[in-house]
């Protein structure tokens, strides 16, 4: 599997290279290639080894490396001449990076570092494609000068040589083995002993080591955590594409299989026509609109923040920091249930290898967990909000993305109830507010009875996660009424186009009302009777998205290939591609399977005779 994947991976990065010339002739940025990538990336369902080599090796080089070191590694890893990863993640420490063990020694009298993995529990341990393709890597150490620390740093280091790929002296590396998913990435292990590199192999844009060992440090230590910034962003992008794939699948497989009448008497319906298969299928495809175009902004924020750091202006940074956040964990939590959910609403089929529901899971669920386990950046996340909301208490302006909750916290209640899309906006944001003001009074309740900023944080622990994620719902549900209501090119669109927009909008936030309700109960009065009026309408909007959802799934625009799914085919030859795809199965190659007479026959026999001898 490692090999076809590397041979896919090459093409891929073949077709990568030639989509990069195609939008951005000459350019270093594969931003614009990159939109390819999604097919690409589906392409190679066992995953792409290259993936690490390209969204985080180029670019460490390329952001965090000085003109003169991108010029001698930088440039052969973006023609990939080289291939490298980003291993920074140990067996022992992925989340803790100040407990990192890897370590760089400085060598004065060589002007050069010493590079150990100490103990087992130091050696590197999951970067993609480290065990069997890269032969470069970042590799994150702490920084030590004079057995001094000073922090993390990046070095790049070859690990095989470029010609045999034969491991390098000093360097032990391999395969980590099989996972649930992504079996084609070959994630390795790394162990480095007394390993040597030039000083001018430290990473250097933003932090230096002079020839002599005196230490520059960075003006901004977190840009060296820039690199995971990028990938949180993509991970948006791709875990939004993932539902979108199972939601195009889930769709035309509902519309196709027939069962159940709804009225005795009646023919058996498409199983999109059951109110409550609509409630699985249509939220899916319309959360997977929602997280493409919160995924399209944030791009937008990164590359921005991105040219701003690279003129050593890191004012944006931190914004972008709590946003790549809470759309990586938002992205990935709800495309990897909403994936589940759709294989559910596939019945027993659903179940099949055949309908690819299942890989398409095992690629989207990682995401929870790498570039950052989930739960720890919500907990990161709810850090900066107590942070914000200090801002707040003293009446200093938030950044943008977080100006709702300024605006909330000058209300002294929770205007009229209309039900509006205004007002179920405003209800998700004023429950998110109320529940950082709950948060922050734990936590700072913690502090003033002398707990350290790190304990007050764990013990708040619940409630920085729950305002971290009601951010998230609140920032998301905001970017979405933007684009529908307020977009400046909305008067472009047709006024049935616009019209389904909209009732996409109607169920997003009536869908993250009743998700939240008990949040949204705690701080704002509603009726029984407007609780149930919003039920109707959510029964509604499923009715009216009903004749649209095949459409607006066509138009995420997946091709067979890519969706490699027996139930998501376009022809909608479902029971004869089910059927086609058994026969291929081995064991159907023999009418009698080899076990028969090995196993099975002996077995049944041997209870027979038991049974007789069991008579006499
Ligand atoms: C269109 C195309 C379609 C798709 C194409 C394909 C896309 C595919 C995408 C995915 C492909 C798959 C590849 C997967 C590869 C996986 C790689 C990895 O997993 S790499 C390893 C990832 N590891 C982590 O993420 C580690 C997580 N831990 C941390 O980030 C940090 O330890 C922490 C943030 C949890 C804690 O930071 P720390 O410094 O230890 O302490 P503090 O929390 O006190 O933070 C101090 C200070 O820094 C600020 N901060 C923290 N992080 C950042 C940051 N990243 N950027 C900016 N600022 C940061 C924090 O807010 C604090 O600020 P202060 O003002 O001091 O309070
Ligand atoms: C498919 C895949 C690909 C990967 N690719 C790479 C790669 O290319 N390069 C690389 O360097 N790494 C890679 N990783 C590693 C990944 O970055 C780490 O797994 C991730 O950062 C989580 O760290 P961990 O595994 O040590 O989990 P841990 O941090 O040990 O998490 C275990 C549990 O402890 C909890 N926990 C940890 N810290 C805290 C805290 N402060 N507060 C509360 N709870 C906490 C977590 O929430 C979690 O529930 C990859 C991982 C996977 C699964």
């Amino acid at each position: 599997m490692a090999s076809m994947s590397v041979k896919h991976a090459i093409a891929a990065a073949k077709k990568l290279r030639s989509l990069q010339e195609r939008f951005n002739p000459g350019g270093s940025d594969i931003y614009p290639a990159l939109m390819g990538d999604e097919a690409i990336t589906a392409l190679i369902p066992s995953g792409n080894p290259l993936s690490v080599h390209i969204l985080m090796f180029t670019r460490a080089l390329r952001e965090q490396g000085t003109d003169e070191q991108y010029e001698k590694f930088g440039r052969r890893a973006d023609n990939n001449e080289i291939i490298g990863t980003f291993a920074q993640t140990e067996l022992g420490h992925g989340t803790y990076l100040r407990g990192l063990e890897a370590r760089a020694d400085y060598d004065r009298g060589t002007e050069e570092f010493v590079l150990n993995t100490p103990k087992l529990s130091s050696y590197k341990w999951w970067p993609g494609g480290l065990g069997q393709t890269c032969n470069y890597c970042i590799f994150v150490a702490q920084l030590y000068i004079d057995n001094e620390a000073k922090g993390m740093a990046m070095f790049v280091v070859q690990i095989r040589d470029e010609e045999t790929h034969m491991p390098l002296p000093g360097v032990h590396v391999g395969e980590i083995g099989k996972k649930m998913g992504l079996n084609g990435v070959n994630n390795g292990f790394l162990g480095l002993k007394d390993y040597r590199v030039p000083r001018l192999n430290m990473l250097m844009r933003h932090q230096q080591v002079l020839p002599d060992g005196r230490f520059v440090k960075s003006p901004v230590s977190q840009v060296s955590y820039f690199p995971m910034v990028f990938v949180r962003c993509m991970v948006a992008r791709q875990n939004s594409n993932y539902l979108a794939q199972a939601a195009t699948i889930a769709t035309r497989y509902s519309v196709i299989r027939r069962q159940s009448p709804i009225e005795e008497g009646q023919p058996e319906p498409k199983i999109l026509e059951h109110l409550t298969q609509q409630m699985k299928v249509i939220p899916e495809i319309v959360t997977a609109v929602v997280y493409r175009l919160a995924a399209a902004n944030l791009q937008n924020m990164y590359n921005e923040t991105a040219e701003a750091v690279y003129r050593k202006d890191f004012s944006r940074l931190p914004e972008l920091h709590a946003l790549a956040c809470i759309l990586k964990v938002a992205t990935s939590y709800d495309s990897t249930y909403g994936i589940e959910r759709l294989r559910q609403a596939c019945g027993g089929h659903g179940y099949l290898t055949a309908g690819n529901l299942g890989n398409i899971f095992a690629m989207a669920a990682p995401a929870c967990t790498y570039e950052g386990e989930n739960s720890v950046l919500y907990l990161q996340v709810g850090k900066i909000l107590m942070k914000n909301w200090s801002q707040v208490l003293a009446g200093r302006e938030l950044m943008p993305s977080m100006a709702y909750i300024s605006e909330c916290s000058k209300m002294t209640s929770f205007p009229q109830w209309t039900g509006s899309w205004e007002c179920l906006l405003k209800a998700i944001q004023y429950a998110c507010v109320g529940s950082i003001r709950l948060a922050f009074q734990s936590y700072n309740a913690r502090v003033q009875s002398a707990q350290s900023q790190t304990a007050a944080v764990n013990y708040s622990g619940l409630e920085l996660t729950k305002a971290a994620e009601l951010h998230g719902r609140s920032y998301v549900a905001g970017n979405f009424y933007q684009q529908i209501v307020n977009s400046p090119n909305k008067h472009q669109r047709s006024p049935q186009f616009q019209k389904v927009l909209e009732n996409m909008l109607e169920l997003h936030l009536i869908q993250i009302f009743f998700r939240h309700l008990g949040d949204i109960l705690r701080f704002i009065r509603i009726t029984e009777d407007e609780i149930s009026a919003l039920q109707r309408r959510l029964e509604e909007v499923l009715k009216e998205l009903r004749p649209d959802a095949v459409a607006i799934t066509d138009a995420f625009d997946f091709n067979d290939k890519i969706l490699s799914s027996a139930l998501g085919c376009y022809d909608g030859n479902v029971y004869e591609r089910l059927f086609e795809a058994a026969l291929k199965h081995p064991l159907n190659r023999k009418s009698v399977p080899d076990f028969f007479e090995a196993h099975l026959k002996p077995f049944m026999k041997e209870n027979a005779d038991n049974a007789k001898k069991s008579k006499l």
